[in-house]
């Protein structure tokens, strides 16, 4: 097609949310002019799903509970009014508490204010507040923001460490909706530790959103903690960034959450229309199963160009790969399908991945995400009449140009700015978009189960490490083999796993564990100290 005939396609099915100022672009999507009409029917029962999700019906039969995340900005649809009230109420409580960190009436022990926050999550329970941390800082922010979002023990010292003695005026969040997630366990302990060898009391500077009566719950009451956020069955992990588990850390750091409830109401009332051209979650659902033949065969790159929207495709990754991605669908075919997602930010893709994009295997599709507000105020000018934001622009339509030469396609978001309302906005959109796709392929968005095969083997290895040590006591010095000690505990196929346990207790200092022999994991040979 030539620039003049994209140019008729891009106003013919520009997607426009006028009071957002956000536009669709579909025109660098090479679908058939009949696409949407032949798709017609599969989005009217996917809209008709949608439909009776939002009123309340169960939309996730594996785990029988409802989906309720569009409630969380439009409360009055929630389908009982003790829900609406759950749901403001909690708003209301996520302003005051925060008013008083702030106001410095809720006091840390040992400090005037709190000034930092630590969140305790991970999934569902780090990646939104990540995302909006992330994208709206700015000098305004009232509390600096750090994260603990897995188990890993240097990951933990290094924000520790870059906290240092401000940990006396540090708020912990620990976010968990079951409650029993172990790498928030552990974080949570490890913040724990890190209090305490300050001298200080750690319930004085914890708060918890989870679950009533989840692990997480008991533990936070028992031990007095300041407060308590709920978080409700009928909100997944992944569309839960609306719920406490946003808005708390958000509105703490100093946020407009109001504003990014609003901007997502306002794209949830685009995205209900039932004319797919004027409703943009409903566009790009088409578009991705235009791109992967209804069955994820391409690769969805998301390249914002804008710093402030890194993490998109990080929080999107989980978004779309743990909804989309399932062995069966909602009749129990194995159906492996799925939407594999990443990307980074342009125009720093440019020079390390967009090569591969332009020439390489054409395995995906594009997403650009344009930004219209370059700064806060006016340029410099780095040449005659440019800015470097203006160079920002060039190197997208530059990029997006080059790829659709290659025939490679691209969709373009187009946003007028990284504001609260943006980002809510643009959140909704990419939540409906999943719902209504998963629709159209016919699988349950709502559940993970292919996460608890991974979290099962996990403690499998644990119990192996816990057999282990208690067997190298028993040997006492006497060196052995990750062959010998696995037939020792009495698991003799399990052999390659426990080389690995004896290999990392052995690297460590404190596990009591010494290796000797050879280099070779045969060689190996392994006792107590
Ligand atoms: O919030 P939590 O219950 O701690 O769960 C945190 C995350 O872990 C799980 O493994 C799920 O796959 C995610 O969807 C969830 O967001």
């Amino acid at each position: 097609m030539t620039e003049r005939e994209l140019w008729e396609r891009y106003q013919r099915y520009l997607s426009v949310v006028p009071s957002l100022g956000f536009s669709l672009d579909v025109s660098r999507m090479g679908f058939a002019a009949d696409f949407l009409e032949r798709m017609r029917s599969r989005l009217e029962e996917a809209f008709s799903q949608m439909e009776a999700l939002e009123k309340g019906a169960i939309a996730n039969p594996d785990e029988n509970r409802r989906v309720g995340h569009y409630w969380l900005r439009a409360p009055e649809l929630a389908p009982e009014p003790a829900l609406s009230k759950d749901i403001t109420d909690t708003v209301a409580a996520v302003h005051a508490f925060s008013r008083d960190v702030h106001e410095g009436k809720l006091k840390p022990q040992k400090a005037a204010r709190f000034t930092h926050l630590l969140l305790v999550g991970i999934g569902g329970s780090a990646l939104g507040p990540q995302l909006v941390a992330d994208a709206l800082t700015s000098r305004d922010d009232q509390m600096q923001v750090s994260f603990f979002d897995n188990t890993d023990p240097d990951g933990m010292d290094r924000v520790l460490g870059q906290l240092g003695s401000k940990l006396a005026e540090t708020l912990t969040v620990v976010i968990s909706k079951s409650g029993g997630t172990k790498e928030t366990r552990n974080g949570m302990l490890e913040a724990e530790r890190g209090y305490q060898a300050q001298g200080l009391d750690f319930s004085k500077h914890a708060v918890a959103v989870t679950g009533a009566g989840s692990e997480l719950d008991q533990h936070a009451r028992k031990q007095g903690w300041l407060r308590m956020f709920p978080m409700w069955d009928w909100v997944g992990g992944r569309t839960s960034v609306m719920s406490a588990v946003g808005l708390l850390p958000a509105r703490l750091q100093g946020l407009d959450i109001d504003g990014m409830l609003a901007g997502a109401r306002e794209m949830d009332v685009a995205t209900r229309q039932r004319d797919a051209l004027k409703n943009p979650a409903a566009l790009l659902a088409l578009m991705w199963f235009h791109a992967g033949d209804g069955r994820g065969v391409k690769d969805m790159v998301i390249l914002p160009y804008k710093d402030r929207l890194l993490l998109m495709s990080r929080y999107l990754q989980q978004l779309v790969m743990e909804s989309l991605g399932k062995e069966k669908d909602l009749d129990g075919k194995v159906v492996n399908q799925g939407i594999a997602v990443y990307g980074n930010k342009g125009s720093t893709d440019q020079h390390a991945y967009v090569q591969q994009l332009r020439e390489g295997v054409p395995n995906f599709f594009a997403t650009f995400i344009e930004v219209l507000k370059d700064r806060d105020g006016e340029s410099m000018e780095v040449e005659g009449g440019i800015t470097s934001g203006d160079y920002l622009l060039g190197f997208f339509l530059g990029t997006r140009r080059a790829l659709y030469e290659k025939g490679r396609e691209s969709i373009t978001l187009t946003v007028p700015d990284v504001s609260a309302r943006t980002v809510g906005a643009l959140i909704a959109l990419y939540e409906r978009a999943v719902g209504l796709y998963a629709s159209l392929v016919h699988i349950n968005a709502y559940h993970q189960p292919g996460v608890e095969a991974g979290k099962k083997a996990a403690t499998s290895v644990l119990d192996i490490q816990k057999k282990l040590t208690a067997r190298l006591k028993e040997a006492k010095a006497e060196a052995r083999s990750a062959e010998q000690l696995a037939a020792d505990i009495g698991q003799p196929d399990e052999v390659e796993t426990v080389f690995k346990v004896l290999q990392h207790l052995a690297a460590n200092p404190g596990r009591g564990v010494q290796r000797s022999g050879g280099a070779s994991p045969s060689e190996a040979r392994f006792h107590v100290k």
